[in-house]
């Protein structure tokens, strides 16, 4: 007989605006994110027997999120998120985890007139500043934090050679090539008991992230690539020492290629090697590299 092997449900891409007025200093500051809310809990007889009574309506999710925000700061996201996850736990007995996401959008405030503008802020780029939380009765609270879509490239100081030659192998070595891709790091940190150890050192959230933007990005300046591979291990490596609450640290990169163009056609012109300098982006296939570096067991530092 079949059996319901796992279930969990709730409310998806709810858009939240916040603002933070400072009336002393005549500015204020905005939050946008987009957060999804899934609960788990003792919710079978909801799909096996029509049974509505263990359902939070996901409507309610959504004003809990609202609600919650309003009560709550919303910064750093990770706060938020533990917040929110708790309160459906405290509040039903039921339910035994909540699993948040949160993305949040950038708006970057404004220089006019070579100053920072009070209330005027821009989009700089689609990277987002995201967090996924699973607040549970048996783990308390499990935090990764990521940044996502931050497009970067190099354009020298990259290789790739030394790699499988076989008779599927058509690919030149190269000792100078373009690296370009759309950084998804994330950071795993060791698991907190309580919204109260999340809340304590709280900047530790703010902290992790601009480590983990700076290292991505002079990592991905300064290294003489070998490959996708060994430049992400050293960022893995350079964030676990930064942020020493951090578990695991864990990169998705697309490798996003761009060709060489034979202009040979047109009299002669000179373009590929080192005369190349008009390249054809390509939108796919991109490589994809993907690796978890875990910190060693024996170094943790117990909470
Ligand atoms: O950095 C790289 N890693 C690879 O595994 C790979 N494979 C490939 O074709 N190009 C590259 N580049």
């Amino acid at each position: 007989m079949p059996s319901l092997a796992s279930a969990r449900y709730g409310k998806d891409n709810v858009r939240v605006y916040k603002v933070h007025r400072d009336e002393k200093a005549g500015t204020q500051s905005v939050t946008e994110m987009t957060v999804c809310c899934l609960l788990e809990g003792e919710i079978e007889t909801s799909y096996t027997k029509a049974d509505n009574s263990v359902v939070v309506a996901t409507d309610s999710i959504k004003n809990t999120i609202y609600i919650k925000a309003k009560e709550h700061p919303v910064n750093p996201p990770e706060l938020y998120a533990s917040h929110l996850g708790q309160h459906f736990l405290d509040t039903y007995p039921h339910i035994t985890s909540a699993h948040i996401n949160i993305i949040v959008h950038r708006w970057t405030r404004m220089t006019v007139d070579n100053a920072p503008h009070p209330h005027s802020f821009f989009r700089d780029g689609q990277e987002t500043r995201n967090v996924e939380a699973t607040v549970s009765r048996s783990g308390g609270i499990a935090l990764k934090s990521s940044i996502a879509g931050l497009s970067v490239l190099k354009s020298t100081g990259s290789a790739f050679h030394g790699f499988v030659r076989d008779e599927f192998t058509t690919l030149a070595e190269t000792w100078d090539r373009i690296l370009s891709t759309d950084i998804d790091c994330s950071w795993t940190w060791k698991p907190f008991a309580t919204v109260a150890a999340v809340q304590e050192g709280v900047e530790r959230f703010d902290g992790a992230w601009e480590s983990a933007r700076g290292i991505i990005m002079k990592t991905f300046a300064t290294d003489e690539s070998a490959s996708v591979q060994n430049t992400m291990y050293k960022m893995c490596e350079l964030i676990l020492d930064a942020a020493p609450e951090v578990d695991r640290v864990g990169f998705s990169l697309p490798n996003k290629h761009y060709f060489e163009i034979d202009l040979s056609w047109h009299k002669g012109t000179k373009n590929t090697g080192k005369d190349a300098e008009v390249y054809a982006p390509q939108s796919g296939p991109n490589g994809l590299i993907k690796c978890e570096v875990a910190r060693d067991v024996s170094a943790l530092a117990h909470r």
